[in-house]
């Protein structure tokens, strides 16, 4: 912040004492909800998280973790990890990237913008392509944002346009990625319709194809490049349709994991390779699952994989997905401007600080946390500890992840003595929930839970504090409901699985023997949400948080 008298000083808090060890724990995937036999949370044994909720009614809470709390467009839309921790993180809310995308289209402005100017210089002699996920989730990209900036380019005079498309059924209903080919395909033929060379070109399954992240499985994205970039892929179709009704149909085969498949003419060609003078833009406004093509799509020195041909493209991200790496140079839409992170304020106010999770969510608990910002604000303070996630497996079938390894981190970070915060994310209850497996997510809840309690332990003996809390809900319900929350039923009579994250508020615990007897939360905040965590932590390490923050959570008795 430029303006004069700015100070990264934070005011000591009048009461609260400072070098107490703070370790917080975000369970991702943790909300509350009623308990049925659908809430993996409830079905699971958490002795631990039930002791925080039942054990002292003055310091376990929920707040918000969805929709507008978190700077999402409306309260329908279910919480994310990117906003929940930007939240956490940030202190603030801040209108996140579904949001300015939906602003820049409304007013025009994405098409007035230097992003946007740069893809048009490949309008006249080149083809435009749209790579992204396609589906309403609204997490990472939504459908309807595609289908206005389809119309929209074709109205500034793109001429040829080839759409490569990532199912989704992991933020949606497994089986919904046909009804979003049919409305696309639909799109595109009254784009035909009007003279406009419009098609899709290719396609996969997000979680096999593209959209990995943290750089776990770079076989990931070479098996998107192959078929978006380079037109080759195990399996040719002559419409999109066809291909995932296909591909559905094999064993086991769901949205999220279709095989990479091209369309090809009637001569067997693909009608959509990338060539020189093209341009490229992926439609995801969300980076952490986009940052890796972006990579492979932007750096002339690239050594994550063959790339067999690089062909001299404009590109852009509809968003800049890392502001420190400036990835992509070129982009549509502004990301949100997220500075002053209470990570920032802490490390720069003394605070030595450990960050830890398994690949999968590394970098939400550092990247997300810090305002989209990778690396450290200060290394001689900080230090990040990534565990190995394993690679090329859906997490149902090693549902304890690493949380076990992840705990002991933080545990061995706390009796180090080096730190005095010390921040881990629990992958497990979001991980294995996204698969639909029940009873997997049951055992990934309670190795959660485990993990927890070997934090907490860690803390007692270091005479420490904790705050545990979650970015957004998923485990606890595992099921689509109607209106009256009675389960949905599909056409034979199954439940309909639900994969994605829901709209349910999530717990605050606080505690450990550092905490001063005096603490308890407020009963003054109307709506509290996610964001009022990050004043509460500065409070916690003995400080006022800045007077731009939303407000703490605790207040302490003077007794
Ligand atoms: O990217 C994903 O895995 C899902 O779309 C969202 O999950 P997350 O927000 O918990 O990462
Ligand atoms: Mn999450
Ligand atoms: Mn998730």
């Amino acid at each position: 912040m430029a303006s004069s008298g700015f100070s990264w000083t934070l005011p000591d808090h009048p009461k609260l004492p400072k070098g107490k060890p703070v370790a917080v724990v975000v369970l991702d995937g943790w909300g509350e909800a009623n308990a049925d036999q659908y809430n993996c949370i409830h079905v699971a044994q958490t002795p631990v998280m039930d002791s925080l909720k039942n054990g002292a009614p003055e310091k376990w809470r929920l707040v918000k973790a969805h929709g507008t709390a978190v700077g999402l467009p409306s309260d329908d839309d279910m919480g994310n990890s990117e906003v929940g921790h930007n939240a956490l993180g940030a202190g603030r809310i801040f209108a996140q990237g579904a949001k300015l995308v939906d602003k820049a289209l409304a007013s025009g402005k994405i098409y007035e913008g230097d992003g946007f100017n740069y893809i048009k210089e490949s309008f006249e002699n080149g083809t435009l392509h749209l790579i992204g996920l396609l589906s309403d989730g609204g997490v990472h990209s939504r459908l309807d944002q595609l289908q206005l900036l389809l119309k929209g380019a074709s109205e500034r005079g793109a001429k040829r346009i080839r759409v490569h498309i990532l199912t989704d059924g992991r933020d949606v209903l497994d089986g919904s990625s046909v009804g979003f080919v049919e409305t696309l395909e639909n799109d595109l033929s009254q784009l035909r319709e009007k003279g406009i060379d419009a098609q899709i070109a290719s396609g996969g399954g997000r979680m096999y194809v593209t959209m990995d992240r943290y750089e776990n499985d770079w076989g990931v994205v070479k098996r998107g490049w192959d078929a978006q970039v380079l037109g080759e892929a195990p399996y040719k179709f002559k419409s999109a349709l066809e291909a995932v009704k296909t591909l559905r149909a094999e064993p086991k085969a769901n949205d999220q994991y279709l095989p990479p498949f091209v369309i090809v003419d009637d001569s067997g060609k693909a009608v959509g390779p990338v060539n020189d003078g093209d341009a490229v833009v992926t439609i995801n406004f969300r980076a952490d699952r986009m940052v890796m093509l972006a990579k492979a799509l932007e750096y002339a020195d690239f050594d994550k994989f063959d790339r067999v041909r690089v062909p001299k493209i404009r590109y852009a991200g509809m968003l800049q997905y890392d502001g420190e790496l400036m990835l992509p140079s070129h982009y549509l839409v502004s990301p949100p401007e997220i500075e002053r992170t209470s990570g920032e304020y802490l490390v720069k106010n003394g605070i030595r600080t450990f960050a830890c999770s398994e690949t999968v969510k590394f970098g939400h608990v550092t990247f997300f946390w810090n305002g989209n910002r990778s690396g450290y604000f200060d290394e001689t303070k900080e230090e990040y500890v990534e565990v190995p996630s394993d690679s090329g497996i859906t997490f149902n079938v090693a549902p304890k992840m690493k949380a076990l390894e992840i705990a002991e981190k933080a545990r061995d970070a706390l009796l180090s003595g080096k730190f005095d915060q010390v921040r881990v994310n629990l992958p497990n209850g979001d991980m294995v929930g996204h698969t639909g497996d029940i009873e997997a997510t049951v055992v990934a809840c309670k190795a959660a839970d485990e993990a927890v309690k070997i934090i907490l332990d860690a803390v007692e003996q270091v005479g420490g504090i904790y705050l545990v809390t979650a970015d957004h809900g998923n485990a606890e319900d595992m099921v689509k409901r109607n209106k009256a929350g009675k389960p949905l039923l599909d056409k034979s009579g199954g439940i309909q699985i639900l994969t994605s994250h829901t709209l349910q508020p999530v717990p605050v615990a606080i505690g450990g023997p550092g905490l001063h007897p005096g603490v308890k939360f407020r009963t003054d905040i109307e709506t509290p949400g996610l964001a009022n965590v990050a004043a509460t932590v500065m409070n916690l390490h003995g400080f006022e948080a800045p007077a731009d923050y939303e407000t703490t959570l605790i207040e302490v008795a003077d007794n």
